[in-house]
């Protein structure tokens, strides 16, 4: 078999609404190569609304395939979700393959997903896409011998193989064996919980830095390099959340949890299968909204960011603003200003910044106290070694005399044991 790259021209329908038409058209091109295709050509329309048979009007049809002529091996990539019935159409006016923008991201996703739990997701997304298009696609087989997605992996088809009926049965099995997976990681969460270790999650559209900024908070605080976790220039880089424990200098720790980035239409079914993974957002302490301030449709990115995080429910966590990659701009950085920090991961310059924010978000509770402990009560020593930052400790007649700094609930719960000075 050839190995040879494989070609596609990308279309786009600008409606009045579309401001950002041109940076999506752009994006679309990066995913596309972030599945190892290359994009020859594009084709866009200005019109007010979607054609709802064949996506794009009848002119910009027969424009299409005039063009398509130059590209013999070339395929068709839509920069939105098409309907079942605009596939099965534009796959038999164009003779060619036709796939959309979901299918590209859900396709990257299958590609990177690492952990058993973020391909059982992948695929019940795949499976849950492909259900309603299962006629065009079996049809689209027939004539091309082609696979669902970008690539024609034994198991796209022999997943094309099964009727509905086994589709929906191996979405049943798949979400069963989801969701003791999910179970087990609420056990190891609530253990967190129980522990009140404040949680700080890193969250933002993709490719704006979160990964580096969560190796730079782990370089400086707790310097082990298999702590590490992976950035890259690329679009999905992270598919998994992974948690790092940051131990402040004071001793005061809290759990930094890096996520998937999100981006423009990433389809609904994706957010749906990765809500058990994106759980962990919507129960943290502190969201750090990363932002990719060198790029001109920030303001966008940011909006979408939100937008996802409503769906997930983690629209009423504290927030702060962390805009990202100032090196690349003529912004003056580092700098704090109403609840953001500008700074650059790269060059570690406004980490400290955002640190102290990060701490007074979290740790905003604590109060600074001098106790005595009877000796009788001891586990509370324990306890206060434990949880709270404990600067001096002595032994006097009465009982343990402590100068530390902890939770003001924790004092409040503790104080009618301690012996009043
Ligand atoms: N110029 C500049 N580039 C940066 C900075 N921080 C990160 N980058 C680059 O941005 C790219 C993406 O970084 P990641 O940390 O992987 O981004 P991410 O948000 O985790 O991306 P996903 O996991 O794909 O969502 C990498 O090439 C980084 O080197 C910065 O401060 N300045
Ligand atoms: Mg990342």
């Amino acid at each position: 078999m050839k190995q040879q790259q494989q070609q596609a021209v990308i279309v786009g329908v600008h409606l009045p609404e579309r401001t950002d038409f041109a940076s999506s058209m752009e994006e679309l091109r990066s995913l596309a190569e972030a599945c190892q295709v290359q994009v020859v050509d594009e084709l866009s329309q200005k019109a007010v609304r979607i054609n709802p048979s064949h996506y794009i009007g009848t002119g910009k049809l027969q424009e299409l395939a005039a063009l398509l002529e130059a590209y013999e091996e070339a395929f068709v990539i839509f920069n939105d979700e098409l309907s079942p019935s605009q596939i099965r159409n534009l796959e038999a006016a164009l003779k060619r393959k036709v796939i959309d923008r979901t299918m590209l991201i859900l396709d990257i996703f299958a590609e990177r997903a690492k952990t058993r739990e973020a391909q059982l997701q992948v695929e019940v997304a795949q499976l849950q896409y492909m259900l309603p298009r299962l006629v065009g696609l079996r049809a689209s087989l027939g004539r091309q011998g082609g696979g669902a997605g970008l690539r024609n992996r034994g198991a796209g088809e022999t997943k094309l193989e099964l009727d509905r009926r086994r589709i929906e049965e191996r979405i049943a099995a798949l979400q069963n064996e989801l969701e003791k997976l999910v179970a087990r990681r609420q056990v190891q969460r609530k253990q967190r919980r129980k522990n009140d270790i404040p949680v700080v999650c890193l969250v933002g559209y993709t490719n704006t830095g979160k990964s580096s900024l969560m190796n730079a908070l782990v370089e400086r605080y707790n310097p082990q390099p298999e702590k590490q976790v992976l950035a890259r220039d690329m679009l999905f880089a992270t598919l998994e959340t992974s948690v790092r424990s940051i131990e402040l200098p004071d001793r005061k720790s809290f759990l930094l949890t890096d996520t998937v980035g999100f981006v423009s239409g990433l389809p609904h079914h994706l957010v749906k299968a990765f809500r058990s993974t994106l759980e962990e957002v919507a129960e943290a302490d502190l969201l750090i909204h990363v932002v990719d301030f060198s790029n001109p449709d920030h303001e966008k990115q940011i909006e979408v960011t939100n937008d996802t995080l409503r769906e997930l429910g983690a629209d009423h966590i504290p927030m702060i603003y962390a805009f990202n990659k100032l090196d690349i701009t003529e912004h003056p950085y580092p700098q704090v200003q109403d609840g953001s920090v500008y700074l650059s991961v790269r060059e570690r310059k406004g980490i400290d910044e955002l640190v102290g924010m990060i701490r007074e978000q979290i740790f905003s509770s604590y109060v600074q106290r001098e106790i005595v402990i009877p000796y009788d009560q001891g586990r509370l020593v324990a306890y206060f070694n434990e949880h709270a930052h404990v600067q001096e400790t002595s032994y006097e007649p009465e009982g343990t005399r402590l100068r530390l700094e902890c939770k003001a609930a924790d004092y409040e719960k503790y104080r009618a044991h301690f012996i009043e000075l």
